[in-house]
């Protein structure tokens, strides 16, 4: 057994913690080889739901869950973490766009950015959940100076795996046949996933699949609304995914994309791909031992050049209503 991991996790007694804070406590995320301390963030109406959820971990006996402690200070929640994970914010209801939550969730990456800059680990790795999690991320990464900025990262596994099933299912292979998947730009409805990059089989996925009108009038949509489609049908939005998506972007940070394989990650733009630097946006990314890197190199055609583009536009507006609300400074 190795050192325990502070694991903080904020929006504990929500909905994708439900699933998030079980599977992380029976060794999903850090491995069977390591004990996990949870830290567990709400604010005060929710801090007896979420005694609750922590005597239902109790009952669960998990071998690897050494301690959980909960509070509505974020300053005690986040001392020592070495992941955080930012789940807490209100969702979206039928009819909104995840933008809509600015006004509603850009304040809390404040105080929690500067929160984790002053109590966390040095080795801390920060993911944003809550939504607009790109934008909740640079906020939170603009709060938190002493922090380097590559520790900072947004949610757009789910994305990547909601793309990885579509292509799996059109080309009737197992998920683990698709490889090289990358959401680029933003958690919204003006992501890309790109079929051009990834392969089925070890082969160009775009032409295995050979059928560009349903790329674009089909597999494009069904991923980027896919949000919308699961609150249509579910009446309030994805949670399991959503949680099995956090851990497993976490467990890649921090263990590593396999040899051959990339993963989607919102993470700071260096000016990679014509992205602005500086902007929290998903790129093709690859991990080893807590480190991440853009995959380099590959080649972009106008149409995916005109996808990416249009995700990146409407971050660069997030990011001018965030400065211009002082939520960032410019
Ligand atoms: N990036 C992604 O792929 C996805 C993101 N989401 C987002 O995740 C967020 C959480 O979703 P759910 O768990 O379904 O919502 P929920 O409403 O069930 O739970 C959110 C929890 O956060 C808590 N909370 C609110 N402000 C807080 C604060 N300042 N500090 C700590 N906790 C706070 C609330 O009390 C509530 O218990 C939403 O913003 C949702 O849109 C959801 C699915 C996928
Ligand atoms: O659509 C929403 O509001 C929740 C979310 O981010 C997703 O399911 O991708």
């Amino acid at each position: 057994m190795t050192t325990p991991v502070k694991v903080a996790v904020t929006g504990a007694a929500g909905q994708i913690c439900y699933s998030l804070l079980f599977r992380i406590a029976s060794g999903q995320l850090l491995g069977p080889d390591t004990k996990v301390q949870l830290r567990l963030l709400e604010i005060t109406p929710a801090l007896k739901a979420l005694e609750g959820v922590v005597m239902e971990l109790d009952d669960c006996a998990f071998p690897l869950l050494d301690s959980v402690e909960i509070s509505d200070d974020a300053n005690t929640v986040f001392d020592g973490v070495n992941v955080a994970m930012l789940v807490g914010a209100r969702p979206r209801g039928k009819g909104m766009e995840r933008s809509d939550l600015l006004e509603a969730n850009g304040q809390i990456f404040t105080g929690q950015g500067k929160a984790l800059n002053d109590h966390a680990a040095d080795d801390v790795r920060i993911t944003v959940t809550g939504n607009p999690a790109n934008t909740n991320a640079l906020i939170a990464m603009h709060n938190a100076p002493d922090i380097p900025t590559e520790r900072f990262s947004a949610l757009t596994r789910l994305d990547h795996n909601r793309a990885l099933t579509q292509a799996a299912q059109k080309a009737s292979v197992s998920t683990p046949e698709v490889t090289k998947m990358t959401i680029w730009g933003n958690h919204s409805a003006t992501q890309y996933p790109d079929l051009f990059h990834a392969e089925i089989g070890g082969r160009n996925a775009a032409e295995v699949i050979g059928d560009q009108a349903w790329i674009e009038n089909d597999f494009i949509p069904t991923v980027a609304q896919r949000g919308a489609a699961i609150i249509e049908a579910r009446g309030s939005s994805s949670a399991a995914s959503a949680a099995n998506a956090t851990i497993e972007h976490t467990r890649l940070w921090l263990q590593g994309t396999p040899e051959g394989d990339w993963t989607s990650m919102a993470v700071r733009s260096d000016g990679s791909y014509g992205v602005p630097e500086g902007l929290i946006s998903s790129f093709p990314v690859t991990t080893k031992d807590g480190d991440w890197e853009i995959v380099q190199g590959l080649e972009i055609d106008e149409f995916s050049r005109g996808r990416i583009d249009a995700s990146v536009a409407e971050l660069t507006e997030e990011r001018d209503t965030v400065t211009e609300k002082g939520l960032i400074q410019g």
